[in-house]
């Protein structure tokens, strides 16, 4: 790669020579493998229409977690209790072993969010943002920013709202990973993104969490994303997480057969689906009928009451 130095931006001269902060530093407060990055115990938020409703996870190091569900599922507001935004109507929020209440500096120094803030800058220049970015981690890394900058081609001197939707994604990502987070949690890193702006966010996912042993948590809808690079998923239904644990194991609970071969064979069936060649039904796997179903299969099966 070449000089990150040579990256067209405006950071301010004296930023750029605040370099390099020991990411040691920030490794000597690592918690152990044995204690999650992020615990999340029945969390609770009312909205009128809306419950988030008694949502239990755990982040660990090196692992990436898929969050997924229907639009209007609850996965921001899930994200945003997580990241204090939002306060929770109860449950508890613990971030590497201390509840958030009370060590909320603490956690944010050591977790990346991309919760879509920068949105609230339309005006302000990239190098602005992240000149006030810098000011508040300890452990901010401009030599990775500058990097970061070079390989999305973020140009410093624009202005927010002059960036394509997909420049903004990729500015918040590399504000989140310039401070040697060791968790991230991202709402939809790349939605927006066209294919290979998208494999380059999900290769720098990736290689924080199992190069890094950060944590990663992020939400998509695009389900590629995680077969791609999810170790453990969180499927959200209308406010209740009816699914966590490894991506693998969730899947082979599931399989896809022709809805009249589920009802031939008492099958109970969980989801359909309406194709051209006929109803398709989601079953369990262990009724033995059909193949193994797709994350994609399972998101698109609606769930019968949802047919009906
Ligand atoms: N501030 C709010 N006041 C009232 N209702 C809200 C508020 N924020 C979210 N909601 C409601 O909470 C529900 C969940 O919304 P949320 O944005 O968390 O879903 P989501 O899974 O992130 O959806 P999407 O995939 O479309 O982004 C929706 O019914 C939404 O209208």
């Amino acid at each position: 790669m070449s000089d990150p130095t040579t990256t067209k931006t405006c950071l301010p001269s004296k930023a750029v020579a605040e370099t390099a902060q020991s990411k040691a530093a920030v490794q000597s407060n690592a918690t152990t493998e044995a204690t999650p990055l992020l615990e999340v115990r029945h969390l609770t938020k009312h909205y009128p229409g809306f419950t988030l409703d008694d949502i239990t996870f755990a982040i660990a190091p090196g692992r990436i977690t898929g969050f997924i569900g229907r639009n209007g599922a609850g996965k921001s507001t899930t994200l945003k209790c997580v990241e204090g935004a939002v306060h929770p109507d109860s449950g508890t929020i613990a971030y590497f072993g201390r509840p958030f209440a009370g060590n909320e500096h603490f956690a944010k120094q050591r977790t990346g969010f991309e919760l879509g803030g920068a949105d609230f800058y339309r005006t302000r220049r990239v190098a602005t943002i992240a000149d006030v970015t810098r000011r508040f981690y300890d452990h901010w890394d401009e030599t990775v920013f500058a990097r970061y900058c070079q390989l999305f081609q973020l140009d410093g001197c624009k202005r927010i709202m002059d960036l394509s939707q997909g420049m903004r994604v990729k500015l918040t990502v590399a504000l989140a990973l310039s401070h040697h987070a060791q968790l991230l949690i991202l709402d939809e890193p790349t939605s927006g993104l066209d294919p290979a702006s998208r494999e380059e966010v999900l290769d720098i996912l990736m290689d924080a969490a199992h190069r890094e042993n950060a944590g990663v948590l992020f939400s998509t809808h695009i389900t590629s994303d995680l077969d791609k690079c999810a170790d453990d998923i969180l499927y959200l239904r209308d406010g209740k997480l009816v699914g966590s644990g490894p991506l693998a194991a969730f899947k082979a609970r599931y399989a896809v057969a022709p809805l009249p071969e589920a009802r031939a064979a008492d099958a109970p069936v969980l989801g359909l689906r309406r194709t051209a060649a006929g109803d398709s039904a989601l079953v369990p796997s262990d009724a033995g009928i059909g193949h193994p179903a797709t994350l994609e299969d399972i998101m698109t099966h609606l769930p019968k009451e949802d047919v009906a």
